[in-house]
């Protein structure tokens, strides 16, 4: 799902480019092996979209595609199909953070910060990011992002995105360049375009621990396969890949460094940036390091957090 806004400027982006999407610098590729939409303000991906359904839509001049995207009218609050990720049509205002894609969260996960008076997910997400480098081969492409600013006293992150036409690959890696052990928690807090929240299931979670936030962090074990019937914000505790199923769809994340996996949506609840008729077209399921495995580093170590999605099987 994609807001028509984005769409449009994808669809007047012949290889690469950057635009200007809701006020961010946002980097756009549209290319034989597929669709690709990476916001500078937290190096998140808004979009991704592998061959051979990308760039079935050509609007033929940029200066027409951008003339439309100026149109009122066309910066009516909707989505359309298309993609593997949700973001939505309504974000909030810079420097508020955009809702959707792959928002990164760091250096902690939720309200984890140290004193527990940090912004929610951290500051990384909100932050200006450069665009170090971008690696474009007949394959795919890869970027090589980093903060424009220091985030964390000793901790630094950088962000390498990998995109081709069977996948999508996220890394976030945090570096110690201080002198004392560090906690660290985070997420690539995944958001998912489904066909409807309600027909989704998770599997790959039957057994697993669980901390349900609802329950005010109540502990349990997963029977069966958790689907999503209304809202849910659950830990678990888990480091296997898990496939997302929405009736249409088989989407595998496969995850690295990671011994959490939240799964997350708040039913009718929407955060206020969220419009209802988009709420029940995402799921989030994130690669999370959380306070059931956080990671300590020491001076000169670095950790990976990653995750790699693909799709098993497109009904
Ligand atoms: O609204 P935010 O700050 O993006 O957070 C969304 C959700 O993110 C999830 O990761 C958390 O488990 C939820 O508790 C939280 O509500």
């Amino acid at each position: 799902m994609i807001p028509t806004t984005l769409r449009q400027l994808l669809d007047a982006t012949r290889g690469q480019r950057l635009a200007e999407w809701q006020g961010r610098e946002v980097w756009l590729a549209r290319e034989p092996w597929g669709e690709l939409a990476v916001s500078l303000q937290g190096a998140q991906v808004l979009h991704f979209l592998p061959a051979p359904d990308a760039g079935r839509k050509a609007t033929d001049s940029i200066a027409e595609a951008e003339q439309e995207t100026a149109d009122p009218a066309a910066e009516a609050a909707t989505l359309v199909p298309g993609g593997w990720l949700w973001v939505t049509p309504t974000p909030q205002p810079l420097p508020g953070a955009i809702r959707g894609g792959i928002p990164l969260c760091w250096p902690w996960f939720a309200d984890e910060s140290p004193d527990g008076q940090g912004p929610m997910h951290g500051p990384a997400r909100k932050a200006a990011w450069r665009l170090d480098a971008a690696d474009e081969h007949e394959e795919g492409v890869e970027l090589h992002l980093s903060p424009q600013d220091r985030l964390h006293e000793q901790l630094v992150p950088r962000a390498v995105i990998q995109a081709n036409a069977r996948r999508l690959h996220v890394e976030l890696i945090t570096e110690h360049r201080g002198t004392t052990p560090v906690k660290y928690t985070g997420a690539l807090h995944s958001y998912f375009g489904v066909r409807h929240t309600h027909r989704c299931k998770v599997e790959g979670l039957a057994g697993a621990r669980y901390l349900d936030k609802l329950k005010n962090f109540a502990e349990d074990v997963q029977q069966g396969e958790p689907g999503i019937r209304g809202a849910i914000d659950r830990i678990y505790q888990s480091n296997r890949e898990v496939v997302l199923d929405d009736g249409e769809r088989r989407l595998r994340i496969a995850k690295q460094g990671s011994d959490s996996t939240v799964v997350w949506h708040p039913d009718s609840e929407l955060p206020q940036d969220t419009p209802p008729e988009a709420g029940h077209r995402f799921v989030c399921v994130e690669a999370a390091c959380t306070r059931l495995d956080p990671v300590w580093l020491v001076p000169g170590a670095q950790h990976l957090l990653a995750t790699t999605i693909s799709c098993e099987e497109n009904r």
